[in-house]
C-alpha cells in the first residue's frame, strides 16, 4: 500500500483507513541528510529497484514531530501501514537506475560518505568500528528524536506489558545488559533519563516488572525482550524496575538470564526514601478520595512506641536486608552505587562515574544539566531543549514529628552500618 500524505495524517491521528492511495510527492531532503517530519510527511516517485532500508515507525499522535534525519542517497519511500498491529512502514528505495543516474547516485553516495566520515572524525567517535556507519548515524539522530516521544507512543497490550514499535534497518530488541534495580524512590527515573542522553544506550520507558511478577516471568525471556526498545548492535539497552530490589525471587531470575549483568543500585537516605514513599502512597489515596494515616501513625507502632517494622515503607529501606539476597547470586563488582541525594544535588558527577563504569565512550556533558529553579531539580538539555521529570517527582514530602524523625534515624543506624561495610563505601545518612 503506498501512502500520501492524506494517509500519514490520518495514520499520525491514530485513524488508519482502507484507502489504497498511491500519490507521488518529492521527498524534502537537505544536503546529504533526509528530513522525514511524520505529520509533514510527503512521498517521492516510486520505482522498483532493490530495497536500501526500511523504517518501521510508530504510530505517533499529530502534534508530535518526529524527525529522521539519515545520510542517505535520495530516493523514494514507499509506506505501508500494519492495520492490525498499528505499525507504519517506510521502505526507503532507490529511484530507477538510468546511466546518468547511477553517476548521480554514486556521486552522491561518495560524497555522503565523505559527509559522515568527517562528521566521525569531528565528533570523534572514529576509533569505534561500527559507530562511523551509516546505522551509527541513524542511532544517533533518530533516538535523540524517538527517545523524547517513545514514552507517549506506546499502547497496553492485554497481558499488561507495554510496547514500544520503533523498527529501523540493522536494529533489534536486546535483552538489557544493564538493570536499574532500586532503590524505590531513590531517583531511579531521573537517573535512567539521563543515561539515555547518551547514544550508545537505549533504555525501556516503562517499568517492566519482569523479574518481580511472576505472570510476566513466566511468559519468558524473549517476551521480556520484546519489551525492549530497538537498538543497534553496540548499544547498551537499559531497564529500570525499582521492586527488583525488594523481590526475594528477582536476583536469581536476573542471574539465570544473564550472569553478568550490570546492577545500578540508586541509594537515599532511609528516612527520606520512607517519607517519599509515604507521600507518594498518601497522594494516590488522597486522589481517590480513601482514607490515608498520618505518616507518623504509619512509622510508629502507637502500643509500643517503637518504629513498626511491618511497615512496606520501613522494610523497603532496610538496604542489607535485600542486598544479600543478591549477593547470593552476584559478585560485589558487578554493582555500581548511585548517590541519590547527590544525584539531587550533582547529576553530571554521578551520571560520568555510570558512564564509566559501563565503559561507555564520556559522550554526556554537563551543559546536559540544567537547574531548573520553579522545579527545584536539575532537567536535561538537549538540543536547547530541556526536559524535566513530571510532577510526580520531587513531591513535597509532610512536615514529619522531629522526635519520629530521629527515631526512625536510630532505627535505620545499624543496618545502614551493615550496607556500608558489606558494600565498602559509606554515605551521608547519619
Ligand atoms: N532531576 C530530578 N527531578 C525530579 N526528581 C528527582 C530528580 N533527581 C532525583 N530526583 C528524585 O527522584 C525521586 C523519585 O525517585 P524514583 O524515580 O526512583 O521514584 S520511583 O521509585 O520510580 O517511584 C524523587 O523523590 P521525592 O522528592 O521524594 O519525590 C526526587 O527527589
Amino acid at each position: 500500500m503506498l501512502a500520501d500524505w492524506n494517509t500519514v495524517y490520518k495514520a499520525c491521528l491514530g485513524i488508519l483507513m482502507e484507502e489504497r492511495t498511491e500519490t507521488k510527492k518529492s521527498l524534502p531532503w537537505v544536503a546529504t541528510s533526509l528530513l522525514v517530519k511524520i505529520c509533514k510527511f510527503k512521498i517521492s516517485e516510486t520505482s522498483k529497484c532493490p530495497q536500501i532500508i526500511k523504517f518501521q515507525i510508530e504510530m505517533v499522535p499529530c502534534g508530535q514531530e518526529v524527525t529522521f534525519t539519515s545520510h542517505l542517497i535520495p530516493g523514494n519511500f514507499i509506506m505501508s501501514a500494519n492495520k492490525q498491529q498499528q505499525i507504519l512502514i517506510l521502505q526507503y528505495r532507490c529511484p530507477k537506475l538510468t546511466r546518468i543516474k547511477v553517476i548521480s547516485v554514486v556521486t552522491m553516495a561518495v560524497f555522503s560518505m565523505v559527509l559522515i566520515a568527517f562528521y566521525c572524525l569531528q565528533s570523534g567517535i572514529h576509533n569505534r568500528s561500527t559507530v562511523c556507519s551509516l546505522p551509527h548515524n541513524l542511532t544517533t539522530l533518530v533516538t535523540k528524536d524517538f527517545k523524547k516521544s517513545r514514552q507517549k507512543i506506546v499502547t497496553t497490550i492485554p497481558n499488561g506489558f507495554k510496547k514500544s514499535r520503533l523498527k529501523i534497518a540493522h536494529t533489534h530488541r536486546q535483552l538489557p545488559q544493564c538493570l536499574i534495580i532500586g532503590v524505590k524512590k531513590g531517583g531511579t527515573r531521573a537517573l535512567l533519563n539521563y543515561l539515555n542522553i547518551h547514544p550508545d544506550v537505549v533504555t525501556a520507558s516503562d517499568e517492566i516488572h519482569f523479574f518481580d511478577r511472576n505472570e510476566n516471568y513466566n511468559q519468558g525471556f524473549d517476551a521480556y525482550r520484546h519489551e525492549m526498545p530497538f537498538s543497534f548492535k553496540g548499544q547498551i539497552t537499559i531497564e529500570k524496575t525499582p521492586a527488583y530490589f525488594t523481590s526475594p525471587k528477582a536476583p536469581k531470575r536476573v542471574f539465570r538470564m544473564n550472569n553478568s549483568m550490570k546492577l545500578l543500585l540508586v541509594v537515599r537516605d532511609p528516612v527520606e526514601r520512607t517519607i517519599s514513599d509515604y507521600a507518594q502512597v498518601a497522594e494516590g489515596k488522597r486522589m481517590k478520595n480513601k482514607p490515608w494515616e498520618l505518616f507518623e501513625d504509619k512509622v510508629i507502632d502507637r502500643k509500643t512506641g517503637q518504629v513498626d517494622k511491618t511497615y512496606s515503607g520501613i522494610q523497603r529501606s532496610i538496604y542489607i536486608r535485600h542486598f544479600i539476597r543478591w549477593l547470593e547470586y552476584f559478585q560485589l563488582s558487578q554493582f555500581h552505587f548511585i548517590d541519590g541525594d547527590n544525584l539531587v544535588r550533582n547529576p553530571y558527577k554521578e551520571v560520568v562515574d555510570v558512564e564509566t563504569y559501563l565503559r561507555l565512550d564520556p559522550r554526556i556533558k554537563v551543559e546536559n544539566f540544567i537547574f531548573n529553579k520553579t522545579k527545584g531539580f536539575y532537567c536535561v538539555k538537549i538540543d536547547e531543549k530541556e526536559k524535566c521529570l513530571s510532577d510526580s517527582k520531587g513531591r513535597k514530602h509532610p512536615d514529619v514529628d522531629p522526635n519520629v524523625y530521629q527515631k526512625l534515624q536510630h532505627f535505620f543506624h545499624p543496618y545502614n552500618e551493615r550496607f556500608f561495610h558489606r558494600i565498602g563505601r559509606r554515605f551521608n545518612w547519619s
